[in-house]
């Protein structure tokens, strides 16, 4: 009798197989469209369906990948390669882009054949943030054209020979009609430093591309402001994309930024400065219980909320600071002398900050307290944010001689160049605000005029914001908690004492930062004791205007 006729090995696979979805993100003319090329070019018989979302009117990245590779024996049907023609620049890749999700899944089905990977390229100013929290988003609402796939990597083409240039400008999105943003963004007036900044932060794997045109004592900055901005990625360098395919496809397996959300995101950033910094103690001493290390990150995107109510807080990090007093904790990450070496070994890979890659002296803090903020007082610091300056920490690091450096290690380029210090470094070097020496900064803030809202604060190159971002979650009713334990548990975790919740948690990256001077400058914001007798009786009294 014979056996049963064994399962073709694709039909078998394709029980457990999941599709790893890779997303290629990144300013424009980056590289995304090189690095795409690339990979199909050396797929090595791998199955990869492409979806391209351009913002042209006519799609050219379509007609380059195509016929790359076509050439290449790459696309044997249509549904190989989908075009979001409408593909919108503004709000990132909509719904458009997960039904073609299903449709190549679709498409794979017909063939009894299964995509190894599935690898999306977004237009350049799409936001890879919200893409991730789309496709998370959508596994809940349109479920059934995401199974079978996951969103696995999150990958950045980063231009590493203009990069640092565009960092410290003050151009909006919907000005950069040379890169053909024009027609699509009237609306975006979102600086492109913020996007650019994002498109970073929100990535496991940055592709630091166009090497031959990047000047060395550049690229070594360009390495260390990177690695300040998302110390979780995987950097690599590249000439017209040419990397190992096995390093960008699938990479993150899963584990990395895909998995998290917004909140998570800063969360996992407290936590790295926890785990690998050096703990500097403000001088109101915290009362409360030291901070709990490596917890588990869990994103938690859904809760069911509507955006204008979506109040998800969740740190995974237990703060110093109970009992409601000024206590709280300073971190830094990337000093000299603390942090010479150290392998991050994180999912995706991590990457080392050596000795020479912090020779610029880019640290990273962290401020974390359990008292508001006087508005007022507040005010006068964010006036001494660098945002009106001409030139930023980071061109001046460039031009003049980074701590550290050797003549060889700044090879000829830029820094060799500029080696004396701009006048605007010389002239009123003393009065110069520590707040200067900042180049990114974000984190959540607690105002006194308002007892429920948290305020976003975010700096990045000259861009300041603070903005009403949602509500802490000490005012938000048991039921519209999440209902799964385990996140409730985390969100427990940010409590302590009487005020719940709020708390102030920025992170601050800067050039030579002088970090106690910072640290003391919003310290000095906090409330005093009598005034927080003030704060306390207001808003027990309902808040009534004083
Ligand atoms: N010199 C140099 N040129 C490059 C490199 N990578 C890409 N280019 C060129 O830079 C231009 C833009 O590259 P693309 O790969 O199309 O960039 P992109 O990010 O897809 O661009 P958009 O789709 O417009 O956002 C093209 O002219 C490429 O040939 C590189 O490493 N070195």
């Amino acid at each position: 009798m014979s056996e049963p006729p064994a399962k073709r090995p694709r039909e078998a696979e394709a029980e457990h197989h999941v599709v790893p979805v890779t997303l290629i993100s990144g300013f424009l003319g980056a590289g995304k469209t090189s690095l795409l090329k690339h990979l199909l070019e050396n797929k090595a018989g791998l199955l990869i369906g492409v979806i391209v979302n351009d913002v042209a009117a006519v799609n050219i990245d379509k007609a380059l990948v195509s016929s790359k590779a076509a050439g290449e024996g790459g696309f044997s049907k249509q549904e190989d390669l989908i075009e979001l023609a409408n593909g919108c620049a503004c709000c990132s890749l909509g719904e458009e882009f997960l039904q073609s999700i299903g449709t190549m899944m679709r498409s794979a089905e017909r063939r009894n054949m299964q995509w190894d990977h599935i690898v999306v390229e977004s237009s350049g100013v799409a936001e890879p943030r919200e893409i991730r929290d789309n496709f998370k988003n959508a596994q809940l609402t349109m479920p059934e054209d995401l199974h079978g796939t996951r969103l696995d990597t999150l990958v950045t083409v980063v231009d590493a020979s203009t990069f640092l240039a565009e960092f410290e400008k003050r151009n909006r999105i919907k000005e950069r009609q040379d890169l053909g943003a024009d027609g699509y963004s009237e609306d975006n007036t979102r600086q492109v430093v913020d996007l650019m900044c994002e498109q970073v932060e929100c990535s496991d794997v940055v592709l630091l591309n166009k090497l031959d045109l990047a000047p060395e004592a550049e690229l070594a900055l360009l390495k260390e402001t990177i690695g300040s901005l998302n110390p979780h990625a995987k950097l690599l360098d590249s000439t017209r994309g040419a990397v190992e395919p096995t390093s960008i496809l699938g990479a993150a397996k899963g584990q990395g930024v895909s998995k998290l959300d917004s909140d998570g995101e800063m969360r996992r950033i407290v936590t790295h400065l926890h785990e690998h910094g050096h703990h500097d103690h403000g001088h109101a001493a915290a009362t409360g219980p030291a901070p709990s290390h490596g917890h588990a990150e869990h994103g938690h995107a859904e809760h069911g909320h509507d955006a204008a109510t979506c109040t998800d807080k969740s740190h995974d990090h237990a703060h110093a600071g109970g009992g409601g007093g000024g206590g709280g904790e300073v971190l830094v990450h990337g000093h000299h002398e603390q942090h010479g070496h150290h392998d991050h070994g994180h999912a995706s890979g991590g990457h080392k900050q050596s000795r020479e890659a912090l020779r610029f002296g880019i640290t990273s803090f962290c401020y974390s307290r359990r008292r508001p903020f006087h508005p007022h007082r507040l005010m006068a610091v964010i006036r001494q944010l660098p945002v009106r300056r001409e030139a930023l920490a980071l061109s001046e690091a460039l031009a003049t001689k980074a701590p550290g450096a050797t003549a060889a290690a700044d090879g000829g380029g830029a820094g060799a160049d500029a080696a004396a210090a701009p006048a605007a470094v010389a002239e009123g070097a003393e009065e110069r605000s520590p707040m200067q020496a900042l180049i990114r900064s974000k984190g959540f803030v607690w105002l006194s005029n308002s007892h429920s809202q948290i305020f976003y604060w975010q700096l990045a190159g000259k861009h300041f914001e603070l903005t009403q971002y949602a509500t802490w979650w000490a005012v938000v009713g048991e039921e519209d908690w999440p209902e799964d334990a385990e996140e409730q548990a985390d969100l427990k975790k940010d409590f302590a004492g009487e005020f719940g919740d709020r708390r102030q948690e920025m992170v601050f990256i800067g050039v030579a930062m002088d970090v106690k001077k910072i640290t003391a400058l919003f310290d000095e914001c906090l409330l005093t004791d009598a005034e927080l007798d003030v704060y306390r009786q207001h808003w027990a009294d309902g808040g009534a205007a004083a």
